[in-house]
Protein backbone atom coordinates (compact mmCIF):
# COMPACT_ATOMS: atom_id res chain seq x y z
CA UNK A 1 0.00 0.00 0.00
CA UNK A 2 1.24 4.14 -0.95
CA UNK A 3 1.43 5.54 1.83
CA UNK A 4 -1.50 8.11 0.53
CA UNK A 5 -3.63 4.77 0.70
CA UNK A 6 -2.60 3.94 3.92
CA UNK A 7 -3.59 8.33 5.46
CA UNK A 8 -7.49 6.87 3.73
CA UNK A 9 -9.30 4.78 6.22
CA UNK A 10 -12.34 3.41 5.00
CA UNK A 11 -14.65 3.90 7.83
CA UNK A 12 -16.53 0.76 8.43
CA UNK A 13 -20.33 0.88 7.24
CA UNK A 14 -23.31 -1.40 8.42
CA UNK A 15 -27.28 -1.66 7.48
CA UNK A 16 -28.27 -3.19 10.51
CA UNK A 17 -28.10 -1.99 14.37
CA UNK A 18 -25.48 -1.58 16.54
CA UNK A 19 -25.63 -3.34 19.89
CA UNK A 20 -22.83 -3.26 22.02
CA UNK A 21 -21.06 -2.08 25.63
CA UNK A 22 -18.24 0.63 25.01
CA UNK A 23 -16.04 1.71 27.73
CA UNK A 24 -14.06 4.99 26.64
CA UNK A 25 -10.24 6.40 28.32
CA UNK A 26 -10.33 8.83 30.40
CA UNK A 27 -11.20 12.53 30.11
CA UNK A 28 -8.76 14.78 28.44
CA UNK A 29 -9.69 17.99 30.33
CA UNK A 30 -10.11 16.27 33.61
CA UNK A 31 -6.62 14.59 33.15
CA UNK A 32 -4.71 17.78 32.19
CA UNK A 33 -6.55 19.98 34.90
CA UNK A 34 -5.37 17.60 37.41
CA UNK A 35 -2.15 17.21 36.42
CA UNK A 36 -1.52 20.72 36.28
CA UNK A 37 -3.20 20.69 40.10
CA UNK A 38 -0.62 18.36 40.76
CA UNK A 39 2.60 19.55 39.87
CA UNK A 40 1.26 23.05 42.19
CA UNK A 41 0.42 20.77 44.98
CA UNK A 42 1.61 20.34 48.71
CA UNK A 43 2.46 16.49 48.45
CA UNK A 44 2.13 13.70 45.82
CA UNK A 45 -0.68 13.00 43.89
CA UNK A 46 -1.75 10.05 41.57
CA UNK A 47 -4.44 10.15 38.83
CA UNK A 48 -5.81 6.62 38.48
CA UNK A 49 -6.99 5.62 35.14
CA UNK A 50 -6.02 9.20 33.37
CA UNK A 51 -6.12 9.65 29.73
CA UNK A 52 -2.61 8.47 27.88
CA UNK A 53 -3.18 10.42 24.59
CA UNK A 54 -1.03 12.80 22.26
CA UNK A 55 -2.81 15.88 24.27
CA UNK A 56 -2.25 14.66 28.51
CA UNK A 57 1.60 13.32 27.10
CA UNK A 58 2.11 16.31 25.72
CA UNK A 59 1.17 17.91 28.96
CA UNK A 60 3.38 15.43 30.93
CA UNK A 61 5.99 16.23 29.21
CA UNK A 62 5.89 19.77 29.84
CA UNK A 63 6.22 19.10 33.23
CA UNK A 64 8.52 17.04 33.32
CA UNK A 65 10.36 19.73 31.36
CA UNK A 66 9.25 22.27 34.15
CA UNK A 67 11.05 19.91 37.12
CA UNK A 68 7.90 17.66 38.15
CA UNK A 69 8.44 14.16 38.26
CA UNK A 70 5.77 12.23 36.33
CA UNK A 71 5.76 8.23 36.59
CA UNK A 72 3.50 5.71 35.40
CA UNK A 73 2.67 3.41 37.73
CA UNK A 74 0.03 0.36 37.14
CA UNK A 75 -3.27 1.11 37.71
CA UNK A 76 -6.42 -0.61 37.38
CA UNK A 77 -7.64 1.41 34.12
CA UNK A 78 -8.74 -0.93 30.82
CA UNK A 79 -6.72 2.39 28.93
CA UNK A 80 -3.41 2.53 30.12
CA UNK A 81 -1.09 3.15 33.85
CA UNK A 82 -1.96 5.38 36.66
CA UNK A 83 0.40 8.68 37.09
CA UNK A 84 2.11 9.40 39.95
CA UNK A 85 3.33 13.15 39.84
CA UNK A 86 5.81 14.93 43.16
CA UNK A 87 5.22 18.44 42.30
CA UNK A 88 7.40 21.08 40.76
CA UNK A 89 10.48 22.63 43.26
CA UNK A 90 9.31 26.24 42.41
CA UNK A 91 12.41 27.65 44.05
CA UNK A 92 14.60 25.71 41.39
CA UNK A 93 14.57 27.70 38.36
CA UNK A 94 16.24 27.49 34.76
CA UNK A 95 15.27 27.55 30.93
CA UNK A 96 13.28 25.53 29.23
CA UNK A 97 10.94 24.84 25.63
CA UNK A 98 7.57 23.61 26.02
CA UNK A 99 6.19 21.38 22.62
CA UNK A 100 2.41 22.47 22.92
CA UNK A 101 1.11 19.95 19.70
CA UNK A 102 -1.82 21.04 19.25
CA UNK A 103 -3.14 20.85 22.65
CA UNK A 104 -5.19 23.61 24.07
CA UNK A 105 -4.89 22.70 27.32
CA UNK A 106 -1.32 23.22 26.84
CA UNK A 107 -0.96 26.11 25.41
CA UNK A 108 -3.50 28.10 27.71
CA UNK A 109 -2.68 26.20 30.71
CA UNK A 110 0.99 25.40 31.00
CA UNK A 111 2.25 29.44 30.27
CA UNK A 112 0.55 30.97 33.87
CA UNK A 113 2.47 28.33 35.98
CA UNK A 114 5.46 28.19 33.91
CA UNK A 115 5.55 31.91 34.74
CA UNK A 116 5.88 30.94 38.82
CA UNK A 117 9.17 29.43 38.20
CA UNK A 118 12.30 31.27 37.75
CA UNK A 119 13.93 31.33 34.34
CA UNK A 120 13.10 31.38 30.82
CA UNK A 121 10.10 29.48 29.31
CA UNK A 122 9.76 29.34 25.73
CA UNK A 123 6.41 27.80 24.11
CA UNK A 124 5.63 26.36 20.39
CA UNK A 125 3.58 23.44 18.70
CA UNK A 126 2.62 22.10 15.39
CA UNK A 127 1.87 24.36 12.95
CA UNK A 128 -1.77 24.63 13.36
CA UNK A 129 -1.05 25.57 16.60
CA UNK A 130 0.50 28.87 15.53
CA UNK A 131 -2.79 29.90 13.97
CA UNK A 132 -5.03 29.11 17.36
CA UNK A 133 -5.90 32.57 19.83
CA UNK A 134 -3.11 33.12 22.05
CA UNK A 135 -3.35 37.09 23.01
CA UNK A 136 -5.49 36.81 25.82
CA UNK A 137 -2.92 34.04 27.76
CA UNK A 138 0.14 36.47 26.31
CA UNK A 139 -1.38 39.82 28.11
CA UNK A 140 -2.67 38.40 30.95
CA UNK A 141 1.29 37.26 31.97
CA UNK A 142 2.05 40.92 31.02
CA UNK A 143 -1.04 42.20 33.47
CA UNK A 144 0.45 39.78 35.71
CA UNK A 145 4.03 41.21 35.48
CA UNK A 146 5.51 38.56 33.44
CA UNK A 147 8.21 39.52 31.03
CA UNK A 148 6.97 37.97 27.54
CA UNK A 149 9.02 38.28 24.10
CA UNK A 150 6.69 37.79 20.95
CA UNK A 151 5.99 38.64 17.57
CA UNK A 152 3.26 41.05 18.42
CA UNK A 153 0.56 38.41 16.33
CA UNK A 154 -0.59 36.61 19.44
CA UNK A 155 0.18 33.89 18.27
CA UNK A 156 2.63 30.41 19.30
CA UNK A 157 5.18 31.07 19.95
CA UNK A 158 6.30 33.61 22.49
CA UNK A 159 9.08 33.20 25.64
CA UNK A 160 8.00 33.92 28.99
CA UNK A 161 10.78 35.19 31.61
CA UNK A 162 9.28 34.49 35.22
CA UNK A 163 10.95 35.83 38.80
CA UNK A 164 10.08 32.73 40.69
CA UNK A 165 6.68 34.33 42.41
CA UNK A 166 3.43 36.10 40.96
CA UNK A 167 1.79 38.74 42.97
CA UNK A 168 -1.80 38.01 41.34
CA UNK A 169 -4.44 40.24 42.18
CA UNK A 170 -7.26 41.93 39.66
CA UNK A 171 -6.79 41.35 36.27
CA UNK A 172 -8.76 42.02 33.63
CA UNK A 173 -9.07 39.50 30.58
CA UNK A 174 -10.87 39.34 27.58
CA UNK A 175 -12.23 35.68 27.22
CA UNK A 176 -14.30 35.26 24.49
CA UNK A 177 -12.15 33.42 21.74
CA UNK A 178 -11.99 30.70 24.24
CA UNK A 179 -12.54 29.73 27.91
CA UNK A 180 -9.33 27.81 28.60
CA UNK A 181 -7.99 31.43 28.78
CA UNK A 182 -9.89 31.73 31.99
CA UNK A 183 -9.04 28.08 33.45
CA UNK A 184 -5.17 28.48 32.72
CA UNK A 185 -5.16 31.30 35.17
CA UNK A 186 -8.04 29.83 37.72
CA UNK A 187 -5.95 26.88 38.16
CA UNK A 188 -2.89 28.32 39.34
CA UNK A 189 -4.34 31.93 40.91
CA UNK A 190 -3.89 30.30 44.53
CA UNK A 191 -0.21 30.25 44.30
CA UNK A 192 0.12 33.64 43.16
CA UNK A 193 1.10 35.58 46.46
CA UNK A 194 -1.87 37.70 46.51
CA UNK A 195 -4.34 35.43 44.74
CA UNK A 196 -6.54 36.01 42.07
CA UNK A 197 -9.50 38.34 41.53
CA UNK A 198 -10.19 37.93 37.53
CA UNK A 199 -12.70 39.42 35.19
CA UNK A 200 -13.51 39.05 32.35
CA UNK A 201 -14.73 42.18 29.96
CA UNK A 202 -15.76 41.29 26.55
CA UNK A 203 -18.05 39.50 24.36
CA UNK A 204 -19.49 36.01 26.31
CA UNK A 205 -17.08 33.35 26.78
CA UNK A 206 -17.36 30.36 25.28
CA UNK A 207 -17.70 26.98 26.73
CA UNK A 208 -18.70 27.56 29.89
CA UNK A 209 -18.85 24.09 31.20
CA UNK A 210 -15.56 23.72 31.12
CA UNK A 211 -15.15 27.08 33.32
CA UNK A 212 -17.49 24.84 35.66
CA UNK A 213 -15.09 22.15 35.69
CA UNK A 214 -12.40 24.11 36.44
CA UNK A 215 -13.99 25.49 39.44
CA UNK A 216 -15.14 22.02 40.55
CA UNK A 217 -12.03 20.56 40.66
CA UNK A 218 -10.58 23.45 42.35
CA UNK A 219 -12.58 23.09 45.32
CA UNK A 220 -12.29 19.50 44.82
CA UNK A 221 -8.70 20.14 46.32
CA UNK A 222 -8.85 22.81 48.65
CA UNK A 223 -8.56 25.71 46.81
CA UNK A 224 -11.50 28.37 47.67
CA UNK A 225 -12.90 30.03 44.89
CA UNK A 226 -15.67 32.64 44.58
CA UNK A 227 -17.90 32.36 41.07
CA UNK A 228 -20.92 33.98 42.36
CA UNK A 229 -20.75 37.15 40.14
CA UNK A 230 -21.12 36.38 36.02
CA UNK A 231 -17.75 37.36 34.37
CA UNK A 232 -15.68 36.91 37.82
CA UNK A 233 -13.58 34.55 39.33
CA UNK A 234 -12.09 35.23 43.01
CA UNK A 235 -9.27 32.52 44.10
CA UNK A 236 -8.13 32.91 47.80
CA UNK A 237 -4.03 32.52 47.69
CA UNK A 238 -3.36 29.25 49.66
CA UNK A 239 -2.03 25.34 49.30
CA UNK A 240 -3.41 22.93 46.54
CA UNK A 241 -4.36 19.77 48.52
CA UNK A 242 -2.53 16.60 46.81
CA UNK A 243 -5.22 13.97 45.98
CA UNK A 244 -5.72 10.05 44.51
CA UNK A 245 -8.70 9.98 42.70
CA UNK A 246 -9.85 8.16 39.54
CA UNK A 247 -10.25 9.93 36.27
CA UNK A 248 -13.84 9.58 34.93
CA UNK A 249 -14.09 8.53 31.45
CA UNK A 250 -14.15 11.28 28.75
CA UNK A 251 -17.68 11.76 27.80
CA UNK A 252 -17.26 14.18 24.84
CA UNK A 253 -15.34 11.16 23.29
CA UNK A 254 -18.13 8.69 24.08
CA UNK A 255 -20.11 10.76 22.05
CA UNK A 256 -19.00 9.50 18.42
CA UNK A 257 -20.23 5.76 20.07
CA UNK A 258 -23.44 7.13 21.24
CA UNK A 259 -23.88 8.84 17.91
CA UNK A 260 -23.63 5.25 16.52
CA UNK A 261 -26.92 4.14 17.60
CA UNK A 262 -28.55 6.62 16.24
CA UNK A 263 -27.16 6.18 12.84
CA UNK A 264 -27.66 2.70 12.58
CA UNK A 265 -31.45 2.52 15.01
CA UNK A 266 -29.27 0.34 17.54
CA UNK A 267 -28.34 0.40 21.15
CA UNK A 268 -24.99 1.36 22.81
CA UNK A 269 -24.34 1.28 26.67
CA UNK A 270 -21.41 2.78 28.48
CA UNK A 271 -21.30 1.63 31.99
CA UNK A 272 -19.70 3.70 34.75
CA UNK A 273 -21.40 6.93 33.69
CA UNK A 274 -20.31 9.37 36.17
CA UNK A 275 -23.55 10.97 38.51
CA UNK A 276 -23.02 14.66 39.24
CA UNK A 277 -20.28 15.21 36.43
CA UNK A 278 -18.68 17.99 35.48
CA UNK A 279 -17.97 17.69 32.05
CA UNK A 280 -19.59 18.90 28.65
CA UNK A 281 -20.42 15.46 27.20
CA UNK A 282 -22.96 14.63 30.18
CA UNK A 283 -25.29 17.07 27.55
CA UNK A 284 -25.76 14.06 25.22
CA UNK A 285 -28.57 12.43 27.35
CA UNK A 286 -30.56 15.91 26.14
CA UNK A 287 -29.02 16.58 22.95
CA UNK A 288 -29.55 12.64 21.81
CA UNK A 289 -33.21 12.64 22.88
CA UNK A 290 -33.91 15.71 21.13
CA UNK A 291 -32.58 14.40 17.84
CA UNK A 292 -34.98 11.72 18.38
CA UNK A 293 -32.88 8.89 20.78
CA UNK A 294 -34.49 6.68 23.68
CA UNK A 295 -32.08 7.42 26.58
CA UNK A 296 -31.78 6.20 29.95
CA UNK A 297 -29.78 6.65 32.71
CA UNK A 298 -30.08 3.56 35.65
CA UNK A 299 -27.08 1.77 37.54
CA UNK A 300 -24.37 3.65 36.51
CA UNK A 301 -25.09 2.41 32.76
CA UNK A 302 -26.12 5.29 29.95
CA UNK A 303 -28.29 3.47 27.37
CA UNK A 304 -29.05 5.47 23.85
CA UNK A 305 -31.16 3.56 21.24
CA UNK A 306 -31.93 4.96 18.17
CA UNK A 307 -35.45 5.50 16.03
CA UNK A 308 -36.04 5.05 12.67
CA UNK A 309 -35.05 8.66 11.93
CA UNK A 310 -32.48 11.01 13.46
CA UNK A 311 -34.68 14.13 13.88
CA UNK A 312 -33.43 17.96 13.03
CA UNK A 313 -33.32 20.35 15.81
CA UNK A 314 -31.98 23.81 16.99
CA UNK A 315 -29.00 23.60 19.61
CA UNK A 316 -26.77 26.25 20.80
CA UNK A 317 -23.45 25.98 22.61
CA UNK A 318 -22.76 22.49 21.99
CA UNK A 319 -18.95 23.48 22.16
CA UNK A 320 -16.58 20.07 21.95
CA UNK A 321 -19.40 18.34 20.95
CA UNK A 322 -20.73 20.04 18.01
CA UNK A 323 -18.81 18.02 15.08
CA UNK A 324 -20.57 14.74 16.66
CA UNK A 325 -23.75 16.85 16.55
CA UNK A 326 -23.06 18.54 13.11
CA UNK A 327 -22.35 14.35 11.84
CA UNK A 328 -25.57 12.95 12.97
CA UNK A 329 -27.52 16.40 12.23
CA UNK A 330 -26.27 15.79 8.38
CA UNK A 331 -28.24 12.32 8.66
CA UNK A 332 -31.44 14.17 10.03
CA UNK A 333 -34.57 13.63 8.52
CA UNK A 334 -35.14 17.40 8.85
CA UNK A 335 -32.92 20.92 9.18
CA UNK A 336 -31.33 21.60 11.73
CA UNK A 337 -28.93 24.90 13.59
CA UNK A 338 -26.31 24.78 15.71
CA UNK A 339 -25.46 28.17 16.89
CA UNK A 340 -23.35 29.49 19.44
CA UNK A 341 -20.19 28.39 18.37
CA UNK A 342 -18.30 30.88 16.88
CA UNK A 343 -15.19 30.06 18.27
CA UNK A 344 -14.96 26.81 16.79
CA UNK A 345 -13.11 28.84 14.48
CA UNK A 346 -9.73 28.78 16.36
CA UNK A 347 -9.78 25.08 17.46
CA UNK A 348 -7.69 22.57 16.09
CA UNK A 349 -9.26 23.79 12.97
CA UNK A 350 -11.62 26.22 11.83
CA UNK A 351 -14.34 23.37 12.09
CA UNK A 352 -17.60 25.32 10.64
CA UNK A 353 -15.34 25.65 7.85
CA UNK A 354 -13.99 22.07 7.86
CA UNK A 355 -17.88 20.47 8.79
CA UNK A 356 -19.41 22.55 6.04
CA UNK A 357 -16.77 21.59 3.28
CA UNK A 358 -16.53 17.89 4.28
CA UNK A 359 -19.97 16.92 4.71
CA UNK A 360 -20.35 19.00 1.26
CA UNK A 361 -18.17 16.97 -0.01
CA UNK A 362 -20.16 13.50 0.72
CA UNK A 363 -23.18 15.88 -1.30
CA UNK A 364 -24.47 17.60 2.24
CA UNK A 365 -25.99 20.84 2.44
CA UNK A 366 -24.52 22.60 5.20
CA UNK A 367 -23.69 26.57 5.41
CA UNK A 368 -21.69 28.38 7.81
CA UNK A 369 -23.40 31.14 10.00
CA UNK A 370 -21.51 33.46 11.86
CA UNK A 371 -22.24 31.26 14.65
CA UNK A 372 -22.39 28.65 13.51
CA UNK A 373 -23.69 26.06 11.06
CA UNK A 374 -27.44 25.40 9.33
CA UNK A 375 -27.70 21.56 7.92
CA UNK A 376 -30.25 20.65 6.33
CA UNK A 377 -30.58 16.86 5.01
CA UNK A 378 -29.84 16.17 1.61
CA UNK A 379 -28.82 12.47 0.45
CA UNK A 380 -25.43 11.50 1.23
CA UNK A 381 -22.55 9.34 -0.92
CA UNK A 382 -19.16 8.17 -0.36
CA UNK A 383 -16.09 9.92 -0.72
CA UNK A 384 -12.88 11.20 1.15
CA UNK A 385 -13.70 12.91 4.46
CA UNK A 386 -10.92 15.00 4.72
CA UNK A 387 -9.83 15.80 9.08
CA UNK A 388 -6.76 18.71 9.01
CA UNK A 389 -5.08 17.35 12.07
CA UNK A 390 -8.27 17.15 13.79
CA UNK A 391 -9.92 14.57 15.64
CA UNK A 392 -13.41 15.46 16.20
CA UNK A 393 -13.20 15.68 12.73
CA UNK A 394 -12.09 11.85 11.95
CA UNK A 395 -14.60 11.13 14.44
CA UNK A 396 -17.60 12.83 12.90
CA UNK A 397 -16.40 11.66 9.31
CA UNK A 398 -16.70 7.80 10.78
CA UNK A 399 -19.99 8.30 11.78
CA UNK A 400 -20.74 9.56 8.28
CA UNK A 401 -19.08 6.55 7.41
CA UNK A 402 -21.10 4.27 9.22
CA UNK A 403 -24.20 4.93 7.57
CA UNK A 404 -23.15 5.93 3.80
CA UNK A 405 -21.13 3.10 2.13
CA UNK A 406 -17.66 4.25 0.43
CA UNK A 407 -16.32 7.06 3.35
CA UNK A 408 -12.44 7.44 3.69
CA UNK A 409 -11.71 9.44 6.52
CA UNK A 410 -7.92 11.10 5.66
CA UNK A 411 -5.50 10.65 9.01
CA UNK A 412 -7.71 8.09 11.46
CA UNK A 413 -5.04 8.87 13.28
CA UNK A 414 -5.09 12.14 14.11
CA UNK A 415 -7.46 10.56 16.86
CA UNK A 416 -4.76 9.79 19.19
CA UNK A 417 -5.18 13.52 20.38
CA UNK A 418 -7.44 12.34 23.08
CA UNK A 419 -8.42 8.99 21.89
CA UNK A 420 -5.76 6.50 20.44
CA UNK A 421 -7.76 3.56 20.49
CA UNK A 422 -10.60 4.91 18.50
CA UNK A 423 -10.19 2.88 15.31
CA UNK A 424 -10.25 -0.25 17.28
CA UNK A 425 -12.55 0.47 19.21
CA UNK A 426 -14.81 1.41 16.36
CA UNK A 427 -14.52 -1.52 14.67
CA UNK A 428 -15.32 -3.49 17.46
CA UNK A 429 -18.28 -1.27 17.52
CA UNK A 430 -19.31 -1.78 13.92
CA UNK A 431 -19.22 -5.21 13.59
CA UNK A 432 -22.08 -5.82 15.84
CA UNK A 433 -23.84 -3.97 13.34
CA UNK A 434 -23.07 -7.26 11.00
CA UNK A 435 -26.21 -9.27 10.32
CA UNK A 436 -25.87 -12.15 13.38
CA UNK A 437 -25.13 -15.71 11.22
CA UNK A 438 -27.50 -17.92 12.84
CA UNK A 439 -24.69 -21.03 12.49
CA UNK A 440 -24.20 -23.62 9.89
CA UNK A 441 -25.42 -26.23 12.46
CA UNK A 442 -29.20 -24.86 12.78
O1 LIG B 1 -10.72 23.55 29.19
C1 LIG B 1 -10.85 22.58 28.46
O2 LIG B 1 -10.48 21.44 28.79
C2 LIG B 1 -11.51 22.77 27.16
C3 LIG B 1 -12.21 23.91 26.91
C4 LIG B 1 -12.90 24.16 25.63
O3 LIG B 1 -12.12 25.10 24.91
P1 LIG B 1 -12.75 26.42 24.22
O4 LIG B 1 -13.30 27.30 25.28
O5 LIG B 1 -11.60 27.02 23.50
O6 LIG B 1 -13.83 25.92 23.31
C5 LIG B 1 -13.08 22.89 24.81
O7 LIG B 1 -13.54 23.17 23.54
C6 LIG B 1 -11.78 22.11 24.76
O8 LIG B 1 -11.94 20.93 24.02
C7 LIG B 1 -11.36 21.69 26.16
C1 LIG C 1 -11.08 22.07 21.19
C2 LIG C 1 -10.52 20.91 21.57
O1 LIG C 1 -9.27 20.73 22.05
P1 LIG C 1 -8.20 21.65 22.76
O2 LIG C 1 -8.07 21.15 24.17
O3 LIG C 1 -6.95 21.44 21.98
O4 LIG C 1 -8.69 23.08 22.71
C3 LIG C 1 -11.28 19.64 21.48
O5 LIG C 1 -10.77 18.61 21.98
O6 LIG C 1 -12.37 19.61 20.90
Amino acid sequence: MTPVELSHWPAPFTTSPVNATVQVPGSKSLTNRFLILASLADGQSRLRAPLISRDSALMVEALRTLGAEVTEVAGDGAFGPDLLVTPLDLSVGGDSAIDCGLAGTVMRFVPPLAALRQGRTSFDGDPHARQRPMRTVISALRGLGVDVEDDGDGLLPFTLTGTGSVTGGRLVVDASASSQFVSALLLVGARFTHGLHLEHVGPPVPSLDHIAMTVDVLRGVGVVVDDSVPNQWRVSPGRIRAFDLRIEQDLSNAGPFLAAALVTAGTVRIPNWPEGTSQVGDQWRQILTLLGADVSLAQGTLTVTGGETIRGANLADTSELAPTVAALCALADSPSTLTGIAHLRGHETDRLKALATEINRLGGDVTETADGLTITPAPLHGGVFRTYEDHRMATAGAILGLAIPGVEVENIGTTAKTMPQFPELWADLAATGKPVDSGSGL
